[in-house]
């Protein structure tokens, strides 16, 4: 599987540098608040796992399931609800977490769908962010880091639904999907 990549772009070390960082700054941000994390699978999972305990807050968690990509490299326009949150969303503050924000096509589905629930306020902290990909006018609020225009994998982001076990995000060499 390592064979698979060609540069790894952010290591394990890196990436817990991220979510230290981040956790930090969203601490002091909700200061006072008890957010929502809204987890969005399954590519967030890994990540999730690691930014939440660097939150010092009381937090609820929340899961969300959309699919956009359907398994390839190319993006679609037609995003899907494919398993919904458990809770009420109406009132509170959500913080969703993402890997990546590429065209902000899923993005900007979610804040659609909570905005429209109720919710009182919607952020996002994405590991990654891809922003040569957007086709929607869409910022993140917390970044870990900025990445390029290439097709990236590992720790949660898949390929075909594999890759997501590798402990760092690397560039999948073009041979795999070409
Ligand atoms: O900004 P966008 O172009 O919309 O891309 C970002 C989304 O694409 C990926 O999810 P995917 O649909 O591949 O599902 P997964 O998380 O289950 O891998 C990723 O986890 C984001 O949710
Ligand atoms: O570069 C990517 N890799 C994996 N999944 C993705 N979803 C959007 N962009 C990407």
């Amino acid at each position: 599987m390592n064979n698979d990549i060609s540069e790894v772009l952010f290591n394990e070390a890196q990436i817990e540098e991220a979510a230290n960082r981040l956790g930090k700054q969203i601490t002091k941000d909700y200061e006072g608040q008890k957010p929502l994390v809204l987890s969005v699978l399954k590519g967030a999972y890994l990540w999730t796992a690691d930014v939440i305990r660097k939150i010092d807050l009381y937090v609820d968690l929340e899961f969300i399931k959309i699919s956009s990509y359907h398994g390839g490299v190319s993006s679609s326009n037609e995003i899907a609800l494919v398993t919904d949150v458990q809770s009420d969303v109406k009132g509170r503050d959500i913080l969703i977490l993402e890997d990546i924000v590429d065209t902000g096509q899923s993005l900007q589905f979610l804040e659609d769908l909570l905005l429209s629930r109720g919710a009182n306020s919607v952020r996002v902290a994405t590991l990654l962010d891809k922003k040569e990909g957007r086709k929607v006018d869409i910022k993140a609020d917390y970044v870990g880091f900025d990445v390029r225009n290439e097709f990236v994998v590992g720790y949660g982001l898949d390929y075909k639904g594999l890759y997501r076990n590798l402990p760092y995000v690397g560039i999948l060499k073009q041979e795999i999907y070409s």
